[in-house]
């Protein structure tokens, strides 16, 4: 696999405090790494060094592809006064995107995302989160580095988030990430940095391929607020449509309680087939309609 960034023998140090030790590590192009270990570890240190945002007191980052696209997703990102699309787009223009390619890209998000298009002082924490990780998908990185990304997350944004996660990588981007909670470890990594105290303690490739058994089941006749109380099941994990036929995508263990649910609330399912990550037009970042109105 082609490298894309390496750190070699990088220190990090906080007046007198040395947080990252000797750190020797690499990414290569599509390849997941989790960066795991306890609070003040330096996992967050470690990002801002990968994504260029903090430099080393010693040693040297390497972009072995020059200039290498980085995007990166801080742990909290604040409701701004600004609908989604008004935000995508100053940012857009702030970092210089062609106006036509920034509305075409922020729809293909907003399609991918499923992000109603509403003030962010009235977003949900999963729907805030959803936005920053568009912010840092704009350019199309080759690298997305994310800060906790499921942090604060009730179960089934975490597993709406985990289903995007593993679409942008399926997509092509590398992504590594902090992260605490083993279900996207073994649902997105392909392997494991451990750090210690700062140091490198463990860093090794994954057993298993990452797996997130997943079905699309299309169904008509259920109601709208039948439809919302579907989205807290927590085997959801995205929708593809919501019209007629609505098709979602699930988590394969909890497949019987949705049908289940959507036969008892008077809806007929009439195709139900695993999901094996095959792209559809509805999350092509290259392609997808003009935005209506929205400002770029
Ligand atoms: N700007 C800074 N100035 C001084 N010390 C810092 C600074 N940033 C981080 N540190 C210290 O570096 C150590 C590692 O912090 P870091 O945030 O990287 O850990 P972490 O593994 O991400 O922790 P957590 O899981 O709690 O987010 C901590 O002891 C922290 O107090």
């Amino acid at each position: 696999m082609q490298e894309l960034l390496g750190l070699n023998g990088v220190h990090k140090r906080f007046g007198k405090s040395v947080v990252l030790h000797n750190i020797d590590w690499s990414i290569a192009r599509g390849e997941c790494v989790a960066i795991t270990g306890s609070n003040g570890a330096g996992k967050s240190t470690l990002l801002h060094m990968i994504a260029g945002l903090a430099y080393p007191s010693e040693g040297s980052r390497i972009e072995a592809v020059s200039p290498l696209r980085v995007g990166y997703v801080p742990e909290r990102f604040p409701a701004l006064r600004f609908r989604p699309t008004e935000y995508l787009g100053y940012m857009a223009r702030i970092q210089g995107m062609d106006k036509q390619e920034a509305r075409k890209r922020i729809q293909a998000m907003l399609n991918l995302f499923q992000l109603q298009d509403i003030m962010m002082t009235l977003c949900s924490k999963g729907m805030l989160q959803k936005v920053n990780i568009m912010q840092a998908l704009l350019r199309q990185p080759e690298l997305l580095v994310l800060d906790e990304p499921l942090s604060g997350l009730d179960e089934s944004s975490q597993m709406e988030m985990i289903g995007i996660l593993r679409e942008v990588k399926r997509q092509g981007t590398a992504i590594t990430m902090s992260v605490h909670e083993p279900l996207l470890i073994t649902s997105l990594a392909d392997r494991e940095t451990r750090l210690r105290l700062g140091r490198i303690q463990r860093d090794g490739m994954l057993e298993n391929e990452p797996v997130l058994a997943r079905m699309k089941l299309e169904f008509i006749g259920v109601h709208p607020d039948t439809m919302t109380e579907l989205e807290n099941n927590r085997g959801f994990l995205y929708w593809i449509s919501r019209g007629t036929p609505a098709s979602m995508v699930v988590e394969r263990q909890a497949t019987d309680d949705i049908v289940l649910y959507i036969l008892q609330s008077g809806g007929s399912l009439i195709r139900l087939e695993p999901k094996d990550g095959e792209m559809t037009s509805a999350v092509d970042f290259s392609t997808g309609p003009e935005i209506a109105g929205g400002e770029t």
